[in-house]
């Protein structure tokens, strides 16, 4: 026996119409109220009279489409039921109907035969287990759908997940880069201030160079303005420096001529002497013995004892020259002193400076200077080219355009040597003089001197072929005479003047006394030439200052080279050289008497070259 079923809530069922089995005794869309507000199965059929088993069947159909209409809800498919609770509720008015009993409004039920409705319930319930099947072979179905459904859902669900975490992410990408976004603009508005700064400050530096640019430019018009003027005093200076130049080209010319006339003067033959210090071991032995009167006379003392020997005779011996050097003289002011005649080789006269002296009397180191020059010991040709580079300089500004040609010549034993050629000493070069007081010496090398590094390679150049040819003959030097002939063409390009100057710078070769030499064999022969060299040159000199119409110049290479220098074409100047010992007595009374000889020749006026 199965108990009354309590039915805590009320609720419809309501089978769907769909869902009507044309076989099934309740209508599509009968509508069964089960009723929770009391014991209803049992209280219908305690009103109808019913026997007990048919209540308690009664409450197990209830209780079934109670179930089945839960799980019909909970599948969300309450609607089909309902339909088949109608069904049901059709079924019962059927089953009322057959037993002749109905039930009232209020409830209550007639009396119902027994044998039919036995019949009738046991169809009933055949029925209803027939419906149970199908309903739960249809809720099977519906929940099989309901699951489809519930997993189609459930993929969607899924689908949708994937799709929100997909979002999501893009969502973080998103806020990441907002994040970014809000830094770069912070970065930004940072930017945009500092530059907003800087705008300002650029603004206000902006203003401040405008008003500098404006004053700039009231400053560049008024020098505008003295630039106008400067400019118009600049064409009234250049005019007036044109004028000048013309000017002082006029007295350039003129200065030449004055100071030519002052060198004629003086003489065209001068003489200065030089006396060198005591050297070394000479410092033991006596010095000469002399006495300066004033700067171009002195005395040379000798003290002379007796021919009995009793008392000691002083002699003096006095000499004037153009100009006397102490042994304390330095090389720049002895080079003072002939400056002006270098001038003279620029200006365009053949200018000869000769050293004369006994060997070892300072002769080389007046012309050249020590072995080991600097530029206070320099001699004099480096001096003089060194002069002349500076004085080209400055007349250029003049307009003149000068071409410097060297040429490095010794006579040894009465012939030339090219000293600046290949050290081929075997080959022959004559001296031809032109009637216009030009000398040339044939098949010499000439080197242009543009540059003070060029004469010292030239000075270089002479000194290794004297090197190589003192091989086979000691003290090369002191047995030659050295000749360094430079040759000044210059041309104006403004007065089309030209001219042609020769500086002549002679070292002479020592001029000691046969019979003190002592010397033998090639040495003899040296110093037989070179006495017969000297002793010409002596001869000349005599010649020409007693006047004579034959000068010998020919007798030696040395006296016809110096033709035009010694005849009155040049301007000459020789350096007698003197020692300070006294040991030296007589070699140097011959030097200054052979000095003041020369000293006493007025050897006529010297001529322009000009072409
Ligand atoms: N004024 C001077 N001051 C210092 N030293 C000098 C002076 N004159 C000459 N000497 C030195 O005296 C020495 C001889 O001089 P130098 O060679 O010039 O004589 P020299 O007359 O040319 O002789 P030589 O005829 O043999 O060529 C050298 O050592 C030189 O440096």
């Amino acid at each position: 026996m199965v108990g009354p079923t309590n039915y805590k809530n009320s609720f419809d069922v309501t089978i769907p119409n769909g869902s009507s089995d044309s076989t099934s005794d309740l209508p599509a869309g009968a509508h069964l109220r089960a009723t929770t507000s009391g014991n209803s199965v049992e209280h219908l059929c305690e009103h109808a009279a019913l026997p007990r088993e048919y209540t308690n069947e009664l409450s197990e159909l209830q209780s079934l489409l109670v179930n089945r209409a839960v799980e019909s809800k909970s599948a969300s498919r309450v609607n089909c039921d309902q339909l088949k609770f109608s069904d049901f509720e059709e079924l019962r008015k059927q089953v009322e109907r057959r037993t002749g009993n109905q039930l009232s409004p209020n409830g209550s039920i007639a009396t119902i035969p027994d044998s039919s409705l036995q019949v009738e319930i046991s169809r009933i319930k055949m029925k209803s287990e027939e419906q149970s099947k199908k309903y739960s072979k249809e809720i099977e179905q519906l929940r099989s759908q309901h699951e489809s459904h519930l997993n189609a859902l459930h993929q969607e669900y899924e689908t949708l997940e994937q799709g929100k975490y997909a979002i999501a992410a893009e969502l973080d990408d998103a806020q990441v880069k907002i994040k970014d976004y809000g830094h770069e603009v912070v970065h930004l508005e940072s930017t945009v201030t500092a530059q907003s700064q800087s705008l300002s400050q650029l603004q206000i530096q902006q203003s401040i160079d405008k008003q500098q640019i404006e004053e700039a430019t009231k400053t560049l018009e008024t020098k505008l303005k003295d630039l106008a003027l400067l400019s118009s005093q600049l064409c009234e200076a250049k005019s007036h420096i044109s004028q000048m130049e013309a000017k002082l080209r006029f007295e350039e010319t003129t200065r030449r001529k004055l100071h030519n006339t002052i060198q004629e003067l003086k003489g065209n033959i001068r003489v200065f002497c030089r006396m060198r210090p005591l050297l070394g071991p000479e410092q033991m032995d006596d010095p000469l013995q002399l006495s300066f009167t004033n700067e171009d006379e002195m005395e040379l003392i000798q003290n002379q004892e007796s021919a009995n020997r009793s008392k000691t005779i002083i002699k003096s011996y006095p000499f004037s020259f153009d100009k006397i050097f102490k042994p304390d003289a330095t090389q720049s002011e002895v080079f003072e002193e002939i400056s002006q005649l270098v001038q003279s080789a620029l200006d365009g006269y053949p200018v000869c400076i000769f050293a004369y002296g006994q060997t070892g009397s300072g002769k080389t180191f007046t012309m050249e200077g020590p072995e080991q020059p600097d530029s206070e010991t320099v001699g004099i040709i480096p001096r003089a080219v060194l002069q002349i580079y500076s004085t080209v300089k400055s007349l250029k500004q003049k307009g003149w355009e000068y071409v410097m040609e060297g040429q490095f010549l010794e006579i040894y034993n009465d012939t030339i040597h090219d000293l600046l050629g290949n050290g081929d000493f075997n080959k022959k070069h004559d001296i031809k003089h032109f009637p216009n007081g030009k000398t040339v010496v044939t098949d010499l090398t000439t080197v242009i001197i543009d540059s003070p590094e060029k004469m010292t390679a030239v000075m270089k150049r002479a000194g290794q072929n004297r090197a190589v040819a003192s091989t086979h003959c000691n003290d090369r030097s002191s047995r030659s005479h050295s000749v360094f002939m430079l040759k000044l063409s210059g041309r104006n390009e403004i007065s089309g003047e030209t001219s042609q100057g020769v500086l002549n710078l002679i070292d002479l070769a020592g001029s000691e006394r046969l019979s003190l030499s002592g010397s033998t064999g090639d040495r003899l022969r040296e110093t037989q030439a070179i006495n017969k060299s000297l002793s010409c040159l002596g001869d000349v000199i005599y010649s020409l200052a007693n006047r004579e119409a034959h000068v010998p110049y020919r007798n030696s290479k040395l006296t016809f080279l110096l033709q035009n220098s010694l005849g009155g074409n040049s301007k000459t100047l020789m350096f007698v050289n003197i020692s300070s010992c006294n040991a030296h007595f007589q070699e140097t009374l011959c030097s200054l008497r052979f000095a003041t000889k020369v000293n006493s020749c007025h050897i006529g006026v010297a001529k322009r070259i000009t072409k």
